[in-house]
């Protein structure tokens, strides 16, 4: 039996007097495509953003690939022990924000080849041989000298998996990717996420308001209410079936709403 790549321990995360993360404990194995889902407010991008060290935890153990990711105590929460320590951890993992968040002033090729090359050494050469390779899988190998201002918003966040993916990482994080994202741009984003999930043995955690394509994409569902998970299970079991009444009210909420699940 292989060890979880992510095991979540009782963490706690506040800001100030709120209490947004109470004592949520999770396992993520090698290889599983996790869905979180839960109302607004609930947790769900602070534990994403956690996992990414852009955000310090009040109690509570995360283990990543077997390492510990924070591990010294300091006023107002728990840190990561040293730059470097914090480096490496950081390589293990690749972050898709809502809002792309691309470097206005570089081209897509470089925006891509930046973080190998700063972080890892990488030669230019090299790097750029690898960006090809990634906007050719998103389908952006056409845009690679273009700026992020003449890109569409599906274009800017393909461009950004690609980004993510360009230090090789084993996870995924994707943060609501579609959020920002004029409704007929939705889809190419998504098959981008359907061709990673296929063709890719990365461990994936999507954050969605995409019910369907959460039924879809995942091995599992994550029912996330006032920072903890009250519930979670297959797909199938989730959203045809789900036992706890503060789930069946959210997803007959979004049922409500005109969305499929
Ligand atoms: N930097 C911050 N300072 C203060 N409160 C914050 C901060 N970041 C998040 N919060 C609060 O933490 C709570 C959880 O936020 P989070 O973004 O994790 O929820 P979510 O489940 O992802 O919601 P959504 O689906 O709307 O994105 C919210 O009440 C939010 O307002």
């Amino acid at each position: 039996m292989p060890s979880p790549i992510i095991h979540i321990d009782n963490i706690i995360k506040t800001y100030g007097p709120l209490t947004v993360l109470d004592g949520l404990s999770m396992s993520v194995m090698p290889g599983e495509k996790l869905a979180l889902i839960g109302p607004s407010g609930s947790g769900k991008t602070t534990i994403l953003r956690i996992l990414m060290t852009l955000e310090k935890i009040n109690g509570g153990h995360i283990e990543i690939d077997g390492e510990q990711l924070y591990h010294m105590q300091k006023a107002g929460g728990l840190v990561a022990a040293d730059e470097r320590h914090l480096q490496k951890m950081r390589e293990k993992i690749g972050m898709v924000f809502q809002h792309f968040n691309l470097f206005p002033h570089k081209c897509v090729r470089d925006n891509i080849t930046l973080a190998p090359m700063l972080t890892k050494g990488i030669a230019r050469a090299a790097a750029e041989a690898r960006a090809m390779e990634l906007l050719d899988m998103v389908g952006m190998a056409d845009k690679a000298k273009s700026m992020p201002a003449q890109l569409s918003g599906g274009q800017k966040q393909r461009v950004a998996i690609a980004r993510a993916l360009a230090l090789s990482p084993k996870i995924m994080l994707f943060d609501e990717v579609t959020s920002a994202l004029d409704p007929e741009l939705v889809e190419e984003v998504l098959n981008v996420m359907r061709k990673l999930a296929a063709e890719t043995d990365m461990t994936m955690l999507l954050v969605t308001h995409e019910m369907g394509f959460a039924h879809d994409f995942a091995d599992r569902i994550l029912f996330f209410d006032k920072g903890r998970i009250v519930e979670e299970g297959k797909p199938d079991d989730i959203f045809r079936n789900p036992r706890q009444e503060r789930t069946q009210t959210f997803l007959r909420k979004v049922i409500a709403a005109g969305h499929r699940v």
